[in-house]
């Protein structure tokens, strides 16, 4: 594991959305997940996301792929946040192990395990209403490094629309 990079934000640095029209985080985007973010201690990013009732999957309870998308955000900020170098995520795995209903905050805590070259492992922790609430998923994900060149190349990024002011 190689250090945090020296301009890694403090610990209860407060995260801003990464891209304003991000479905994870951004704060234009109708029905998004709106995940707000702070850096926690030893390295790690928390992240709460409430779910509303434009979340559901079945009555009254969230859909699984709308989780693995607060997973992916979560973890994604996680590689950026910690390493301050651009990421996509090239795998994601996620146990779902208790239901989690409309109204409910799931805190997720994201962690980086290791680095390889341009392969960066990390998971997270989702717990239910409270930091230390019962497990309800655990997720797993390799993010891959990549230059900037990778949103403007495939996306119709401007750069400063990738990484805007980050900490706002
Ligand atoms: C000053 C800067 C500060 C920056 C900080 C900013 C703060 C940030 C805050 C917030 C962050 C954002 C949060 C967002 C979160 C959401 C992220 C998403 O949802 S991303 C969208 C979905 N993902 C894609 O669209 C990828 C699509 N795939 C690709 O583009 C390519 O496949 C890519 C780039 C992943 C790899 O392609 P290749 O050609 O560049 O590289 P190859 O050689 O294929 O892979 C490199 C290594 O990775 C392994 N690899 C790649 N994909 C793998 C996979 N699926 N499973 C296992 N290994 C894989 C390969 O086996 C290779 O490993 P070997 O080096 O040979 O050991």
């Amino acid at each position: 594991m190689p250090p945090p990079h020296p301009d890694a934000p403090e610990p209860g640095t407060r995260l801003g959305p990464h891209y304003h029209q991000c479905f994870g985080c951004g704060d234009e985007v109708e029905g998004g997940l709106r995940l707000h973010a702070e850096v926690g201690k030893d390295s790690t990013i928390l992240a709460e996301f409430t779910v509303t009732e434009a979340h559901q999957g079945a009555p009254g309870l969230a859909h699984g792929g709308l989780l693995a998308v607060a997973f992916d955000e979560a973890l994604g900020n996680t590689v950026g946040q910690m390493l301050r170098e651009p990421a996509v995520t090239g795998r994601l795995e996620t146990d779902f192990l208790r239901p989690v209903p409309v109204g409910s905050t799931l805190h997720i805590v994201g962690k980086l395990d290791g680095v390889a070259g341009r392969k960066v492992y990390a998971s997270a922790d989702g717990r239910l209403n409270d930091p230390d609430g019962p497990l309800a998923l655990r997720a797993r994900a390799l993010f891959v490094l990549v230059d900037f060149s990778h949103f403007t190349t495939h996306g119709t990024a401007d750069p400063r629309d990738v990484h805007p002011d980050i900490n706002p």
